[in-house]
């Protein structure tokens, strides 16, 4: 039987394969859309991958009023995580916000809908277990209507599997002190600049 061949030692967790297996050149086509990112989304998006690629780790909540850019900014963050073979993890409150997410589709059985923990989605600890959250660079959420979250790992482990159950906030696992927190605003997008970003994915 054909073996899907290890990138890494670590790769036997079948999560880590597949978040590891996007197709990386869909993936820089979806940047193009960096340098139509508004000056605050572009600071938004510098700042966050900075934690990445510092390992700093952090929590960022990005707030703006419906169609200001969230989900399109998340969607080049994640391909900006993603073309470099890292891990982000798109984790969903809603069945609407997780068909907007790439991925997302593949991790709702990760995602807030585990609001109740005795839900049978709920992710299970197996799966998630430490080689997977150690290498999970980031993880996106959107958890009100006007508000995504975005976890850039590491994190304590604690902290992090929280974060992908969707307990953090629903049953106050965790509060804005145990990481760093920070509150950046987007603002309404220049529609004469282009298109979604994530429009030519698959
Ligand atoms: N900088 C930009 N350049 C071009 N188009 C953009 C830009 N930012 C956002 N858009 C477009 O504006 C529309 C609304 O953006 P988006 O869906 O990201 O908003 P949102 O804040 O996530 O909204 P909601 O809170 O309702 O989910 C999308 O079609 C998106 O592609």
């Amino acid at each position: 039987m054909p073996q899907v061949a290890k990138t890494h030692s670590k790769d036997s967790n079948v999560l880590i394969l597949d978040e590891r297996s996007y197709d990386r050149e869909a993936l820089l086509e979806t940047l193009v859309s960096i340098p139509k990112m508004t000056p605050e989304q572009r600071k938004i998006y510098d700042e966050i991958l900075e934690a990445v690629n510092k390992e700093r780790g952090g929590m960022f909540f990005v707030s703006g009023f419906g169609g200001t850019g969230k989900t399109f900014l998340w969607k080049l963050l994640s391909a900006g995580v993603r073309s470099r073979g890292d891990i982000a993890l798109n984790v969903a409150s809603s069945g609407i916000a997780y068909l907007l997410l790439q991925g997302g589709e593949e991790t709702i059985y990760l995602s807030a809908d585990s609001i109740d923990p005795t839900d049978t989605k709920a992710v299970n600890d197996e799966a998630l277990d430490s080689d997977f959250l150690n290498n999970i660079k980031s993880v996106g959420s959107d958890f009100l209507e006007r508000l995504h979250e975005v976890a850039v790992i590491p994190l304590p482990e604690r902290l992090a599997r929280a974060t992908i159950q969707g307990r953090s906030r629903f049953h106050g696992e965790t509060t804005p002190n145990e990481a760093r927190s920070d509150v950046l605003r987007a603002t309404q997008p220049d529609r004469s600049r282009g298109d979604d970003p994530g429009a030519t994915q698959p």
